[in-house]
């Protein structure tokens, strides 16, 4: 044994003499020429490469710095498929925010190969362990881990450039069709400096509605469809046309007619998030570019009732004002709102800025939705085409509408009460909620006929009180120009009179004379 240590301890000796008389006595172009025959003799001898990908990247002595990096997750995502058919040691790991409970990937040292346009290749995972210094008797173990691609040399450009993208890519892809999609809150801003307070809040969306669910003209809904899949495919197109790579859709209807519902099933149909964005709790246009910045790609803002959420239409101060009535009234009321309450500063201009502006290119594709149900009292210049791209009008039901939620709500696609509510639809506005609301059985033995002809009733129900209200509003109008009328009388009477008295010394035009009559009566 001693023997043996002898001699490893002297060919050591040999090799340090030799690497230090290499080092000092060989000439400089000798010695690269000798160094790059051993690399090519090397080469010979194990023809591979290797490329590693550490687990986590940043600085490793500030544990702080130190971050997952993403092409170690998105390798492992690309592999988990692979990894679960061929490995036979593999580890769960619980994935956030997946639609999958656990992802299964490699274990210590176990490997997989995976083929690209004919050319082989294998993946392993390997770890690093070291012993950090520390004071303690239980050293701290610095574990390490990382992927290891290895690949023949004389496919390095191919794996160099083309295969790692691919891999990268499809692991992006992996992990966005298995996240699960979130419906996202602003906070308000005065919580936003909290330890750990973030801008928005979110719970997994689960709203059910899709293209297939919403009642409009089919015409219509695949032409809606064909532009939003024609924008989520156009990252190339936005970038050659020089725009950023979102789209504006405005939405206006009347209440109940399915323009939340369209929003849920556009992100269900694009696999977006969505960001529903209170714009009353948004204190300025600085906030509002804040949250902006932490909003994410493949999502949509939504902005519901843009004409009740800025003072674009006067619709806030009348809010404002009726809220200020009823907290004089009620004090108690106003202590306990706090600064919930306080003044939103959020400008059309700091919109507008937000929709197109410089800072509404970060972050990749995006959608912007507004919805109001009065479109006419927005200001042109917030929907004009280039900030919201589409407008949509949702509207009353018609026949074809009416198919399609008898076909979801009932599983009807004819029946003979369908003429005649065909015909009722055409003479009649009631709104896609309504008609929904009509047939959906209330109880187990009401059936589809129970449920049309509830709604033919409901829909005969809406006609009269449409005509009624119609001929109130007819009666009404009538005698308001009949009291008009009558008041014009009285004051060509009145002026008449006034203009016999004040014969020569009238120096008031017609117009102004009878304006002042009419509003203060015969003594002007
Ligand atoms: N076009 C539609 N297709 C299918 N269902 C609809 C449609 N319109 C309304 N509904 C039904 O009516 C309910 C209310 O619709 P929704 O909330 O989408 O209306 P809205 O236009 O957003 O109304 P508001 O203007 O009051 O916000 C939905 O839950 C849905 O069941
Ligand atoms: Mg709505």
């Amino acid at each position: 044994m001693g023997e043996t240590w002898s001699q490893i301890g002297s060919w050591i000796a040999t090799i340090m003499f030799l690497w230090a008389m290499f080092d000092n006595y060989f000439p400089d172009h000798l010695r690269s020429f000798i160094l790059s025959y051993s690399m090519k003799l090397a080469s010979f001898v194990y023809p591979y490469i290797n490329i590693t990908f550490n687990e986590f990247i940043g600085d490793s002595d500030e544990y702080m710095d130190l971050k997952r990096s993403d092409a170690y997750a998105a390798i492992e995502t690309y592999l988990s498929g692979k990894s679960s058919r061929e490995a036979r040691n593999l580890k769960a790991v619980v994935v956030k925010d997946s639609s999958q409970p656990v992802q299964l990937s490699l274990d210590e040292n176990e490997g997989v190969t995976d083929e690209f346009k004919g050319v082989k290749l294998s993946w392993t995972v390997k770890k690093n362990t070291t012993r950090t210094q520390s004071f303690s008797i239980f050293p701290e173990i610095d574990e390490k881990k990382y992927y290891k691609l290895t690949f023949h040399k004389s496919h390095r450009d191919l794996v160099c450039g083309a295969y790692i993208n691919h891999v990268m890519q499809k692991g992006k892809e992996i992990t966005v069709s298995n996240r699960q999609r979130k419906l996202y809150t602003n906070n308000p801003s005065k919580n936003w400096e909290r330890y750990k307070a973030r801008k928005w809040s979110h719970v997994t969306f689960e709203h059910p509605a899709t293209f297939d669910t919403l009642a409009m003209e089919s015409k219509k809904k695949l032409e809606i469809v064909n532009d939003l899949e024609k924008f989520s495919k156009g990252k190339e197109y936005y970038t050659k046309i020089g725009k950023a790579w979102k789209r504006g859709y405005l939405l206006y209807g009347p209440p109940g007619t399915g323009k939340s519902s369209m929003i849920a099933a556009m992100a269900n149909h694009l696999e977006y998030d969505i960001y529903d964005l209170e714009l009353t709790t948004v204190k300025d246009n600085t906030e509002l570019r804040r949250l902006l910045i932490e909003t994410t790609g493949k999502s949509i803002i939504v902005i519901e009732d843009i004409d009740c959420s800025l003072d674009l239409t006067g619709q806030r101060k009348k809010e404002k004002k009726k809220a200020e009535d009823e907290e004089a009234k009620d004090p108690i009321s106003k202590m306990t709102k706090g600064e919930e309450d306080s003044n939103s500063k959020v400008t059309l201009s700091g919109l507008l800025n937000f929709i197109d502006g410089l800072w509404s290119a970060i972050g990749g594709e995006r959608i912007i939705v507004f919805t109001t149900n009065y479109v006419e009292k927005l200001d042109p210049a917030l929907i004009r085409r280039g900030r919201m791209d589409k407008h949509i009008e949702l509207s009353y039901c018609g026949f074809e509408a009416f198919k399609v939620l008898a076909k979801n709500y009932l599983d009807v696609d004819s029946h003979p009460f369908f003429v005649t509510i065909g015909h009722l639809l055409e003479e009649t506005n009631i709104t896609p909620a309504d008609v929904a609301e009509n047939l959906m059985p209330k109880s187990l033995n009401e059936d589809a006929e129970a449920c049309l002809k509830k709604l033919i009733e409901a829909i005969k129900t809406a006609k009269e009180e449409a005509t009624k209200k119609a001929e109130e509003e007819a009666r009404l109008k009538a005698e308001k120009e009949e009291k008009e009328k009558q008041e014009d009388v009285k004051v060509d009477g009145c002026l008449a009179k006034v203009k016999e008295n004040c014969v020569g010394v009238l120096v008031k035009d017609d117009e102004a004379l009878a304006k002042e009559v009419k509003d203060n009566g015969v003594t002007a």
